[in-house]
């Protein structure tokens, strides 16, 4: 069991408090969510975390010790941006090679008819959402305590998106998760924990009703 603890993060763009005081624990099995409307803050929160922001305050601890730069903290997170920064010209088989040090997390990752079809493509043949669907895959399955999704739903259709979420829900068992998607009802149906991003601080929400009084959604 690990324990990610993220406290204390304040972050401002041209004097504008976008994270006033975000508190997070997230342990291995959770599945924590966080909601938000555009431009709230959901993206330089992730950003701020793994360590490519600086922000004005921030404290990043996995399973007690402290990680201050971005090398320690990949070492226990992996983020799935919401861009892809994949080589254009390298094979699809030799991205998944490169990700895997694991034979069993390997396997278990090439057992999917979606995989099978592009392995012998290279990354600039694949579609936006295919290459999404590679991209989140990738990053879900590879060895780290905990993982960050950024928007892992967008662009895929209904059937990627349901396996992903079972992907998430299965990757899971051994590692802490946390995802951001406007495609929330997806998102809610998975999560363990649910948090709504306004004003710079996170609000725990339980269910659609709860997004209807913040005011993500309409009635
Ligand atoms: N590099 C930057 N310089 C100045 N302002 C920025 C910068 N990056 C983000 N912002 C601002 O910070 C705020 C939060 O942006 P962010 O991308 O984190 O929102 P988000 O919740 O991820 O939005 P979305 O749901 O649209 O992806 C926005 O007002 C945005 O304009």
């Amino acid at each position: 069991m690990s324990l990610l603890e993220i406290d204390s993060i304040q972050k401002s763009y041209n004097g504008n408090k976008i994270l006033r005081s975000i508190v997070l624990h997230v342990k291995t099995s959770d599945i924590v969510s966080i909601i938000g409307r555009n431009g709230s803050g959901k993206t330089t929160l992730f950003d701020v975390i793994f360590g490519s922001t600086s922000a004005e305050q921030k404290f990043v601890r996995i399973d007690g010790e402290v990680k201050k730069n971005t090398f320690e903290i990949k070492q226990g997170i992996s983020f799935a941006t919401q861009f892809n920064h994949f080589p254009k010209n390298l094979k699809v088989s030799k991205l998944i090679n490169l990700f895997f040090t694991d034979d069993f997390q390997k396997k278990l990752f090439l057992d999917d008819n979606v995989i099978d079809e592009i392995i012998k493509n290279r990354v600039k043949d694949l579609s936006y959402g295919t290459l999404r669907y590679l991209q989140v895959k990738l990053y879900l399955f590879s060895d780290s305590k905990f993982c960050i999704l950024d928007e892992p739903f967008a662009g895929l259709s209904p059937i990627l998106i349901n396996k992903i979420s079972n992907f998430i829900v299965e990757q899971s068992k051994n590692k802490g998760i946390i995802i951001s998607d406007h495609q929330f009802d997806y998102v809610m149906n998975i999560a363990t924990r649910n948090h709504y991003l306004k004003n710079g601080v996170l609000i725990e929400i339980k269910d659609r009703n709860d997004l209807i009084k913040v005011g993500y959604i309409k009635n």
